[in-house]
């Protein structure tokens, strides 16, 4: 077999250079290569041991006995391609005839023992067909997102899955998003992360932060909205749904022009608009839910109402015009009032942290993935940033966001300043800033040293 000689060869390359100090990278291929030997070394006799073969057809066995020759052996899945990654490798399977992508998935901790791994998961890709994730080491205890993304419009990266991937927040494909967790599980981090890279993108963002604005206004300059009181987030709220209508006119101009042209595309969203009349995608991220949706007087209880039918109507119809939510805190059941779970119904995306109880774990992921729920309530304290992700279909994963600091946030955002689009209708809500502060400090002319 070529490849395997190909692999060979390579390992005694690496091993005849291994007197030389070599940088961590080269280390790092060397436990790829070595673990890519492993498995296919193994390959055959670890299926097997895994309940993961299949007996030979009738015609092998008949023509074996015929030819008075040995009976050929259980085979294992077909493997269609093997690909080494930073992290370990991914094997694409095929499945045999009475194979089934449950009992790859259910042999998967097996497996991992086999092949001496870290971790071992599985995903069905299409029938017959099952892919196999194998990471060489703990890839969540100190997070490195690959230099290079897959980026696209509307999608950025957020975090490392357990299996080595990298986990994008796809605005176009989950609109809207909850993320939960307990104080001090990561959430601000996580959001923090997600503005840093929203920050290169053609995108309007939008905060309500009614912690007094101390997670979102350092980063105001790429914001072209912000609010950080109750009060505020109303009038803002409002605007948006004002925004939202308007945008929901241009689409229906739009329409009307396109349905007299044969065969032209008739516009259902702002993706189907030309792009000179897109409107800019707004991305709403709102910190600690809790303070908007509690009413501590019954003075207050109007403008709350106010603020979840809103929050409740751009859940609903916000997506065709291009306005997606991001919604934080630390719990998110019916307990905060009237709407909420009307609310939560529309959050698609669903992110858990470490919470201190089932029942916050439930308001997660109770109503799309239940063992999800166990996942959640058994992240450590130790591990802040650890989290559960799943989405309306079943699947979960856990995930690790990697540690941005204010700082880094900060300066992503300053250095995408000039990408904050002017929002009309916003003027009143777009942050005051003072000017920027150059570093270098150049003399004034009384200052400025005396020629000879
Ligand atoms: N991905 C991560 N990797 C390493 N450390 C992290 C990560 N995420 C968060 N932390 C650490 O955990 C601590 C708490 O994080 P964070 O402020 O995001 O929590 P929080 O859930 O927003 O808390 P609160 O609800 O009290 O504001 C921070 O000191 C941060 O340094």
């Amino acid at each position: 077999m070529s490849w395997l000689t190909a692999l060979l060869a390579l390992v005694v390359v690496t091993a005849g250079l291994l007197r030389w100090r070599r940088p961590a990278w080269y280390w790092l291929t060397f436990g790829v290569v070595l673990a890519t030997l492993r498995v296919l070394v193994r390959y055959s006799s670890v299926m097997d041991a895994c309940g993961l073969t299949v007996p030979p057809p009738r015609w092998r066995l008949t023509i074996a006995r015929m030819a008075n020759r040995p009976a050929p052996e259980s085979r294992p899945p077909r493997i269609l391609r093997l690909r080494p990654t930073r992290t370990g490798l991914v094997l694409r399977l095929g499945l045999r005839p009475g194979q089934d992508a449950f009992d790859v998935a259910a042999a998967c901790d097996r497996l991992r023992h086999s092949f001496a791994m870290y971790g071992v998961t599985s995903r069905e890709l299409r029938s017959g067909v099952v892919e196999l994730r194998m990471t060489g080491y703990d890839v969540l205890a100190r997070v490195q997102m690959p230099a290079k993304g897959d980026n696209a419009p509307m999608r950025v990266p957020v975090a490392l899955r357990e299996d080595g991937a990298v986990h994008y927040r796809d605005y176009r494909s989950t609109p809207h998003a909850l993320t939960l967790g307990a104080t001090k599980s990561g959430k601000s981090v996580y959001q923090r992360n997600l503005v840093a890279e929203l920050a290169a993108h053609e995108v309007a963002l939008v905060g309500i932060d009614c912690k007094q604005g101390v997670e979102l206004f350092p980063l105001a300059r790429r914001f072209s909205a912000l609010a950080d009181n109750p009060d505020t987030a109303a009038e803002l709220l409002d605007a948006l749904v004002s925004h939202m209508e308007g945008v929901y006119h241009l689409i229906r101009a739009e329409q009307r022009i396109t349905a007299d042209v044969p065969d032209a595309e008739v516009a259902a969203d702002i993706w189907d608009l030309p792009a000179h009349l897109r409107p800019t995608p707004i991305v709403l991220l709102v910190d600690e839910v809790a303070e908007l949706a509690l009413s501590p007087t019954k003075a207050d209880e109007p403008r709350r109402d106010r603020i979840i039918t809103a929050l409740v109507r751009l859940a609903q119809l916000g997506r065709a015009a291009g306005i997606y939510l991001e919604i934080c805190g630390q719990r998110f059941g019916s307990e905060l009032g009237k709407g909420i779970t009307m609310l939560r119904a529309q959050l698609t995306g669903r992110t858990a942290h470490r919470v201190n109880d089932e029942p916050s774990a439930n308001m997660a992921f109770g109503d799309i993935a239940p063992d999800a729920v166990l996942a959640a309530i058994s992240i450590p304290t130790e591990t802040p940033g650890l989290a559960v992700t799943g989405d309306s279909s079943g699947g979960w994963a856990r995930i690790r966001t990697p540690h941005t600091s204010m700082r880094q946030a900060v300066n992503a955002c300053n250095r995408h300043a000039h990408r904050a689009p002017v929002l009309p209708g916003f003027a009143a809500f777009r942050p005051e800033l003072p000017p920027t502060v150059s570093l270098v400090k150049i003399p004034t002319p009384t200052e400025a040293p005396a020629s000879a």
